[in-house]
């Protein structure tokens, strides 16, 4: 039987969607080479430990496990971090997803869901994002990302290689079970942060500008849960193998929420306070991400099953409260 090879299956999104697809009965590899990813987040799943410029070590997965489709979360994808070190960025995303492609042409896998993001639009003329907008990132990690989409439409027609890109907008929160959530060491995402902050565990949050050209000041982003995304990729990957055309998806809930509003959202959830001190802008933070995701509800009949922020951070706080130091290293 062939089998899905999920690359960055170790991480957040990564270990959401591969049990997602277990659950489904598909069969699956992970291969990932833990750099920000944890081994006990795919628990019961086939896994490689290795890497992306390892050209040879994937061909060797393809082809022990009848692979014939691709489904490519491994990055690194902090947008702070990417200003600052950009060769970083360059090589594992960029270079990284060479070695992937070079691999699936030579096993001649022809099949790839490609993990974009908002941050390839940059700042937005229009609210919300619809996926011809112009796409000009902001920051270094947006920038890999977007060289990716473009090299991945070059590689259909030689190649046959056909591609799904889901650009998703901040993913957040933990399986309903409690399981598996989200984990990054060091963090620097906000929901998560937000709960380290009421776990007592930080004195209190950093919020990164209140002088945005948003209502109270701070940045607007829209929240989607990893679940919804796990389901996405499940309907990228099932229209691929129907021979579906090669496309591209954003994926949210098509409403934003400030960083204040997150903070007061996770201060009902959890009932407990929840310190916050205004620092200076984040550099390479647009003001306000929100998706338009009628194309793939249209395209793929997607819908997402939990689009309210309070249950987003509901899920995610239930994670962090059983797992308060996370997945064991
Ligand atoms: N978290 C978000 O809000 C968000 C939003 C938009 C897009 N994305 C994209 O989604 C993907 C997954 O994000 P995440 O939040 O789950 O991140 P994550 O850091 O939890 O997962 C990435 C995984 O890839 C692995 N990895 C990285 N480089 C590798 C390499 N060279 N070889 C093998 N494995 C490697 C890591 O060990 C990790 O398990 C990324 O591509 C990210 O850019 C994330
Ligand atoms: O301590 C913190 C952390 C974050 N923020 C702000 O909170 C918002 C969300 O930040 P974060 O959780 O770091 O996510 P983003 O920078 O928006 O990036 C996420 O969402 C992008 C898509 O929108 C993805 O591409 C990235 O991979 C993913 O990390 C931003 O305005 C940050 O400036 C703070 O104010 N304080």
């Amino acid at each position: 039987m062939s089998s899905i090879l999920i690359l960055g299956g170790a991480g957040y999104i990564g270990s959401h969607t591969a049990r997602y697809f277990k659950d489904r009965g598909r069969e699956l590899v992970v291969y990932d080479n833990l750099s920000t990813g944890f081994r006990d987040s795919v628990k019961n799943i086939t896994f490689v430990e290795g890497d992306l410029h390892d050209t040879r070590g994937l061909e060797r997965v393809m082809e022990r496990h009848r692979v014939d489709a691709v489904i490519h979360f491994a990055a690194f994808s902090q947008v702070g971090e990417s200003m600052v070190n950009p060769e970083k960025y360059y090589y594992n995303n960029l270079a990284g997803t060479l070695s992937v492609l070079r691999a699936m042409v030579n096993q001649q896998v022809q099949n790839i869901v490609f993990s974009s993001t908002a941050a390839v639009y940059g700042d937005p003329v229009r609210i919300p994002i619809v996926e011809t907008a112009d796409k000009k990132p902001k920051n270094i990690y947006g920038k890999t990302k977007l060289i990716i989409e473009n090299i991945l439409k070059d590689y259909e027609g030689p190649y046959g290689v056909r591609s799904v890109c889901l650009r998703y907008f901040n993913a957040a929160g933990a399986h309903p079970d409690a399981t598996i959530g989200e984990s990054h060491r060091p963090e620097s995402h906000l929901i998560p942060l937000v709960l380290q902050a009421a776990l007592g565990q930080r004195d209190h949050l950093d919020i990164f500008g209140d002088d945005y050209e948003t209502p109270d000041g701070t940045c607007v982003r829209d929240y989607i849960h990893v679940m919804d995304l796990a389901d996405a990729h499940y309907r990228a990957l099932e229209h691929l193998q129907r021979g579906g055309a090669s496309a591209a998806y954003n994926l949210g809930n098509g409403s934003g929420f400030s960083v204040r509003q997150v903070i007061e959202a996770a201060r009902y959830v959890t009932g407990r306070e929840i310190r916050a001190e205004v620092r200076p802008r984040r550099a390479g933070d647009p003001a306000i991400l929100i998706a338009s995701s009628d194309r793939i509800s249209r395209e793929l009949g997607w819908q997402p099953k939990m689009p309210e922020l309070d249950r987003i951070i509901a899920t995610a706080w239930e994670w962090h409260r059983t797992h308060p130091d996370g997945y064991e290293r």
